[in-house]
């Protein structure tokens, strides 16, 4: 994994998007360039069984027309059914170690609210962290409360090669500052589920990480 493919990583499940065929919502923002996706079907009312997995292979599909990881969030067995790029567990997901030994050398990423958490993360070879919520955010019923940057800055300094993707609450007005703090790149789901207009989204997102 590049740190490059973290810049602008899209999250998203059905449950995530009104009004609108949520895998076109993904097309567009494969158009418009986002780096990598996490399919995460999680919360009420989203699919399961058959029309789950089927759904998961159509995100993948196209992710692999755009050449952009297909990340799949918690369910390491499916990731390995689909062949998927990699997998994002947090701390109520299945312990590292034993996410490590059942996906090989697929991408591992870790969400890390501490430096114990941090610790076992990089010892069992956690190929990017997941750093949040940054901001206050909706798009997650059991988020821990706003971290603000304080602690990114942190693990940034320790670890400046550590590929670090910031996560919670951001948006195009709030970036610069995930961005300033040392991040690689940001993780979002309703700035751009929400957006009237991704392709603009997707580029000042963009531009904060490409632009000195
Ligand atoms: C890139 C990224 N960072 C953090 C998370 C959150 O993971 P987790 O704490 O396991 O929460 P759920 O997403 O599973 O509800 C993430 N998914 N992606
Ligand atoms: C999936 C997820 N994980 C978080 C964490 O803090 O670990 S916050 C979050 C939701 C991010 O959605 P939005 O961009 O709409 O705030
Ligand atoms: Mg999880």
């Amino acid at each position: 994994m590049k740190r490059n493919d973290l810049q602008l990583y899209f999250i998203m499940g059905t449950g995530n998007v009104l009004n609108k065929k949520p895998i076109t919502v993904l097309e567009k923002a494969l158009q418009s360039g986002i780096t990598m996706f996490q399919f995460r079907e999680k919360g009420p009312n989203t699919l399961t069984g058959q029309a789950y997995e089927n759904f998961a292979r159509e995100c993948q599909k196209l992710c692999q027309q755009y050449n952009v990881p297909f990340i799949v969030n918690d369910d390491v067995e499916l990731a390995v059914k689909l062949g998927a790029e990699g997998v994002h567990i947090g701390q109520e997901d299945l312990p590292v170690s034993m996410v490590r030994e059942k996906i090989g050398n697929m991408i591992l990423g870790v969400s890390v609210h501490s430096q114990t958490e941090l610790q076992t993360a990089l010892q069992y070879g956690a190929d990017y962290v997941g750093i949040g919520p940054i901001f206050s955010t909706t798009s997650k019923n059991d988020a821990k409360p706003p971290s603000g940057t304080e602690f990114l800055q942190q693990v940034r300094i320790q670890y400046p090669e550590l590929p670090i993707v910031a996560i919670g609450g951001i948006n195009c007005l709030n970036a610069h500052t995930v961005c300033k703090a040392g991040a690689d790149g940001i993780a979002v789901i309703s700035a751009i589920c929400e957006s009237e207009d991704i392709s603009n989204t997707v580029s000042t997102f963009k531009s904060l990480f490409t632009d000195s």
